[in-house]
């Protein structure tokens, strides 16, 4: 409506429609600060974008295109997509009621969620991906339970470094999966994850759904429902990523400028940047952080650290 554009912030018109749309979703959607939709909603980020391959040909799913939406019937087969049901559910009424593509959609939304993670960067945000063609294939966002070789050449094929990898693996700091969690932070973006993955432990989590495969030492923090991925320990543990994944430990800007540069190119993958236009200006300023340092959780210690990387391990409280 005219009284709407009156209104609208937006130095670029063209962007007006995402403020209402963050405006929506903090009020519909992003309710909680970091809650299970936001934590859900940043999955989706990867989960479509990763359904690319640049040597499966433009046939195999185009990116960060929406597919994991559009074509929800198919791509929902990949138990990979077990966890982003309930989100896509969630976001597919606003394709209609924003007029936008369901690639906006994805990218947008993970980026408004993200914001209400306290310690968070502002994520960019580009305009303009055209709706899908095709659904993805199936079988391209890695499992858990994959060999961490085969995670690597699987990213690469997407046109993602190892250490790029660890940079994305920064969302893994607010995740949950039912009613377990991947650090002793869920609802913070900071190092602690990268810390709490490194504990040696020897409880299992019972009933993780199938997704979820655990390190052969698993959590020592799973009386707290921390669950420590299989995957996620041995990128830990790799020898290429290994001293990249230390020196996140207590680096949180650090943690937020490569997280926010390795986002913004997964939020892009198989479009053509030529095409977007920048409406960075419609997410929202993050929460501040809040937090303290990464730091041993109770009833663990330096002791309990599998350390992979030669440097000396951070001084920690
Ligand atoms: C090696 C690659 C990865 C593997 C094997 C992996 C695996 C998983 C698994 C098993 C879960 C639990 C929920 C489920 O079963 O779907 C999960 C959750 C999550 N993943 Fe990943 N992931 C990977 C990379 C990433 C990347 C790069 C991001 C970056 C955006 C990401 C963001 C998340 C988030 C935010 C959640 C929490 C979802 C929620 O709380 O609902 N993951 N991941
Ligand atoms: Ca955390």
């Amino acid at each position: 409506s005219s009284l709407k554009r009156v209104a609208c912030p937006a130095s670029n018109i063209e962007c007006c429609v995402f403020f209402d749309l963050a405006n929506t979703l903090k009020q519909t959607v992003f309710t909680d600060q970091c809650g299970t939709n936001a934590q859900s909603a940043i999955q989706l980020t990867f989960n479509d974008a990763i359904g690319f391959s640049m040597s499966g040909g433009p046939s195999e799913g185009t990116g960060a295109d929406g597919s994991i939406i559009v074509f929800s019937e198919t791509e929902l087969q990949d138990p990979a997509n077990s966890g982003v049901t309930d989100i896509i559910q969630t976001l597919t009424p606003l394709l209609q009621q924003f007029n936008i593509s369901a690639g906006d959609l994805v990218q947008f939304a993970g980026a408004v969620g993200l914001s209400t993670c306290p310690g968070s960067p502002k994520l960019q945000f580009l305009a303009g991906r055209p709706n899908p063609t095709v659904p993805a294939a199936l079988g391209l966002i890695p499992l858990s339970s994959d060999d961490v070789n085969t995670i690597f050449a699987r990213l690469a094929d997407a046109g993602f470094s190892p250490t790029e990898l660890v940079q994305l693996l920064s969302a893994h700091s607010t995740a949950h999966v039912d009613s377990f969690t991947f650090d002793t932070t869920p609802t913070i973006f900071d190092t602690q994850f990268f810390l709490d993955v490194l504990l040696k432990g020897n409880a299992t989590i019972p009933g993780a759904r199938p997704s979820v495969a655990q390190a052969p030492e698993p959590s020592i923090l799973a009386q707290e429902d921390v669950v420590r991925l299989q995957s996620d320990f041995a990128i830990s543990q790799d020898s290429q990523t290994a001293c990249i994944w230390q020196n996140m430990i207590n680096n949180q800007q650090l943690m937020m400028n490569s997280f926010a540069n390795a986002q913004f190119k997964l939020s892009i993958t198989g479009q053509d940047q030529s095409q977007l236009i920048d409406c960075s200006e419609a997410v929202p300023t993050s929460t501040p952080f809040v937090g303290t340092s990464a730091s041993f959780p109770p009833g663990t210690s330096v002791q309990d650290v599998q350390q992979a990387c030669s440097s000396p391990f951070p001084k920690l409280e």
